[in-house]
């Protein structure tokens, strides 16, 4: 908490009115209008702060203890305050800070970067800002945190010149794939006994453990066809090989991105004459200004598009790591709905503001129950065209899940949403399906229409996610024959693109946001097609409306009209996004959090284990855990998380090595292949995945049994996408996460979820020796990649980054892990951009 080093001035955060949360089986429509309770407030001393920013109540309710976090939010009357620009009301505070502009919040980023660089949290993204901020680096793009060595332009990275058939992404049919590897079952030696210690306890009823995957049974084994694309031993692509190699530098998480200091006026259009109402359950307005960072513009060049939408790591200074903890006074009591009602007396009132936040408090549902997710309410009793109601029925959908219950009606009656709901539980079908009611009732498209209005328009922070989203889209679209989506994601030429989407006008466009921005301003007439969206969804919304993506998010909102409706939906919605998601919501929006409070964000039914061991054994363990999951599990289907794109493919390297099933996925890879591993991978059982965060959110793959996250996640909500990959409508699943001793800091920021320390596996020499020698297989120049990137991971951690030696002894564990005496040279530019140069223990070239 530094709570000591804020600024008096500082009122960006809002404290939000009211907050409604839902249960499993009721309509929010259900909800009467929010009573406000008298509520009891204490007279006790407590820090300023904390009282206005309390981040954890406690109360008495329902027979049981529970905490929860608050909303935070100005009052109502702090909304009437003076208006500025275009007519947005912010606190006095933050519009001097902000030079008295309300149209965007984020308009003068560099006065709010110095502002701000005093107010560091822990988290590495705000570390990665910090440094970006300060040094003006270039910053790397992407859930791949090596994604952008350089910016060459749109059109080259549209270019498609790392093609896959110039990859050597087969294996040799000569390469030796042992049907009968001859690894124990047992890689660890441990007997039945220590299976309860093991991170993983052996499903029941999965069938014979003996099968220890690929090694025991090898009916199920699945051996790539040498034509079938292994990328094992990938090729180094051209961006290691050409002439871009100095520049590949930067994207290995070297140099995080600058922000483009563009103007955003145009956020503030939509927010200005909305009204604030009193009885609307949650207002996340407020005022940004914590956040830093961005892109490079002109410095970098971007070699290939598939970086453009892929994850930039945002910069975050956590309005959490600034609040005290305090709590605040609370009281329960009972409404109408027979529900227990949340009646804080806020702080605010130390500010002479009324404030109250309402909690729906609703009982638990069952945890792990496999259909938990589910609600009681049918598709075919709500009022959707009958036409939709095939194409869900078609989709094997009956019943509302959670989230969809509980924003449809809202949704339907046309109002701004912003939805929070755990992974994997149907937002994307929450979102769609009032989205495409909206176009059924719209006007057809006339054939005599040249450019035809998209109506709908979804974006999604990945390609991946964008496929799937479109895919979905059309499942329920089967019975709207006249209803078009269409796609645009980057990794094919952007002519091809541009001929597809005007040979195949469609209302509904989903997108990813630098291939969107790509058309806006090169495809003729595309702007003019955007002018007709009704909808507008940001699918992993507090994702897309990081510093990442910011800029291209302001480009796009500006591009469509000011008249619509906007859905904002994602798992994890943390503070800061709720200060911020005004430049994209109207002011009366809904808050509609589907996660009940004193309930964790991740899913009780997912197993959650984080194990602690010095790096140098973080190798062998990956592949006992994956032995011994294996063994274990005869349908397991794993997905091994690792920090940076290069990281991912050195561990790929290494596990295909030691024989295991393994796909790669990252930013690196072109898009036909991304494509084609994530098809194999949904459909497949007795497959490993090993991905970067490019796979991290969103993306739907059926009964993952085990997600391995190796190393510190960007942070808490990437900790909980990544997990979300299993345990997906109401499944079991496992998660584990592999730590050095020195990366233990981050269990402090996932403490609320049930994570549990586990013992880690022994490994015994034999497997030791078997998985060196793997290493030494593995090719020199991705080693080497692999050590630059995780120095600029690392390096971008603000903890581990702060102390540059402590930093380098580090890297050169982990470049000794690989098994190599001398850590790789680095270029000397390379060093200096990093703010490594004549750091001891660095080899420079
Ligand atoms: N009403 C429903 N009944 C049964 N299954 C459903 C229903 N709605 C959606 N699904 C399925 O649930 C799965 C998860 O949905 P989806 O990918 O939209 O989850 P999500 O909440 O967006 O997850 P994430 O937070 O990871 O993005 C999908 O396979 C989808 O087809």
């Amino acid at each position: 908490m530094k709570t000591t080093s804020f600024p008096t001035t500082f009122m960006p955060v809002r404290l939000l009115p009211q907050l409604r949360l839902l249960s499993t089986s009721l309509p929010a429509t259900h909800f009467p209008p929010m009573k406000f309770a008298p509520t009891l407030s204490s007279s006790r001393a407590v820090p300023i702060l904390s009282r206005v920013f309390p981040l954890r109540l406690r109360y008495m309710g329902l027979g049981f203890r529970r905490s929860l976090q608050t909303e935070r939010a100005f009052s109502t009357r702090a909304f009437r305050g003076p208006r500025t620009g275009s007519g947005s009301e912010l606190p006095r505070g933050y519009e001097r800070r902000a030079g008295g502009a309300s149209k965007s919040l984020i308009e003068d980023e560099a006065e709010l970067s110095d502002w701000v660089s005093e107010l560091r949290s822990d988290s590495p993204r705000g570390r990665e800002d910090d440094l970006e901020g300060r040094r003006g680096r270039v910053r790397e793009r992407g859930t791949d945190r090596e994604s952008y060595p350089m910016k060459k332009s749109r059109r080259e990275s549209d270019s498609g010149d790392f093609g896959e058939s110039r990859r050597r992404d087969f294996r040799s049919p000569n390469q030796s794939f042992p049907r009968n590897g001859g690894i124990s079952k047992r890689f660890d030696n441990k007997s039945e006994g220590d299976k309860k210690d093991r991170p993983f306890p052996p499903r029941n009823n999965r069938g014979n453990s003996n099968s220890s995957g690929e090694f025991g049974d090898s009916s199920r084994r699945r051996f790539p066809n040498p034509n079938e694309s292994f990328s094992r031993n990938s090729g180094i692509s051209k961006r290691f090989d050409n002439k871009f190699q100095s520049d590949d530098d930067k994207e290995d998480g070297l140099f995080p991105r600058r922000s483009n200091r563009g103007n955003s006026n145009s956020f503030s259009k939509g927010n200005s004459s909305s009204n604030l109402k009193a009885d609307s359950f949650t207002r996340n307005r407020g005022v940004e200004g914590l956040r830093r960072g961005g892109r490079e513009t002109g410095k970098t060049l971007r070699v290939m598009d598939d970086t453009e939408e892929e994850e930039e790591k945002p910069t975050v200074v956590r309005i959490e790591d600034l609040l005290s903890e305090e709590e605040s006074d609370t009281a329960i009591s009972d409404d109408d709905d027979g529900y227990g009602v949340l009646r804080e007396k806020s702080a605010t009132s130390l500010f002479g503001l009324d404030n109250e936040v309402s909690v729906k408090v609703l009982p638990k549902s069952s945890p792990g129950s496999s259909d938990s997710y589910l609600s009681e309410s049918r598709f075919d009793h709500c009022s959707v065209s009958p036409l939709s109601l095939k194409g869900i029925k078609d989709a094997g959908y009956e019943k509302m899940t959670v989230v969809q219950e509980a924003t449809l009606p809202v949704i339907l009656k046309g109002k701004d949403v912003l939805a929070k709901a755990k992974t994997g539980t149907g937002k994307t079908v929450a979102f769609l399906l009032p989205s495409i009611e909206v176009v059924v009732k719209s006007p057809p498209i006339t054939r005599d229409q040249k450019r035809p209005p998209i109506l709908v328009l979804v974006i999604c922070p990945t390609r991946e996610l964008a496929s799937q989203a479109s895919a979905e889209a059309n499942k329920l679209l089967k019975y709207h024959p006249s209803i078009g989506v269409q796609v645009v994601i980057g990794g094919t030429r952007l002519a091809l693109e541009q001929k597809r989407i005007q040979a195949n006008p469609c209302q509904i466009l989903v997108a990813t946001p630098g291939r969107l921005k790509d058309h806006i301003e090169n495809t003729a007439g595309f702007a003019t097609r955007l002018m007709g969206v009704k909808v507008l969804v940001l699918d992993e919304a507090d994702h897309l409306l990081d510093m990442g993506f910011r800029k291209d998010i302001e480009r796009i909102i500006s591009a469509v009209p000011k008249q619509r409706q906007t859905l904002l939906f994602s798992a994890t919605v943390p503070e800061e996004v709720r200060q911020i998601c005004h430049i994209a919501l109207k002011r009366d929006h809904e808050y509609i959090n589907t996660v009940q409070e004193g309930s964790e964000e991740t899913h009780a039914q997912v197993r959650q284990t984080h194990l602690v061991a010095p790096l140098d054994k973080h190798f062998s363990l990956v592949y006992a855990l994956l032995k011994e999951h294996i063994a274990d599990d005869v349908e397991y289907k794993v997905l091994v998380f690792c920090t940076t794109a290069m990281v991912t493919r050195l561990v790929a390297d290494l596990l295909g090595e030691l024989n295991l099933n393994v796909r790669e996925i990252h930013s690196r890879k072109p898009q036909s292949y991304r494509t084609r591993v994530s098809d194999e991978f949904r459909k497949s059982k007795g497959l490993i995945l090993v991905t970067s965060d490019v796979s991290a959110r969103g993306v739907d793959y059926p009964d993952v049994t085990l997600v391995i996250q190796v190393g510190v996640p960007a942070d808490r909500q990437q900790y909980i996408h990544r997990l979300g990959r299993t345990g997906r409508k109401g499944k079991e699943g496992q998660g584990i996460l592999l730590l050095a001793p020195w990366e233990e800091f981050f269990l402090s920021t996932i403490k609320d979820l049930p994570i549990t320390k586990g013992s880690v596996p022994s490994v015994d020499p034999d497997t030791t020796k078997k998985v060196e020698r793997a290493l030494s297989k593995v090719e020199m120049k991705n080693k080497e990649a692999a050590y630059q990137a995780w120095l600029g991971y690392y390096n971008s951690n603000k903890k581990v980054g702060r102390d540059k030696h402590r930093l380098v002894e580090l890297a050169n564990e982990f470049s000794r892990s690989m098994g190599l005496d001398n850590p790789p040279a680095i270029p000397k530019l390379v060093l200096g951009k990093m703010g490594l140069k004549n750091v001891p223990g660095l080899r420079s070239k």
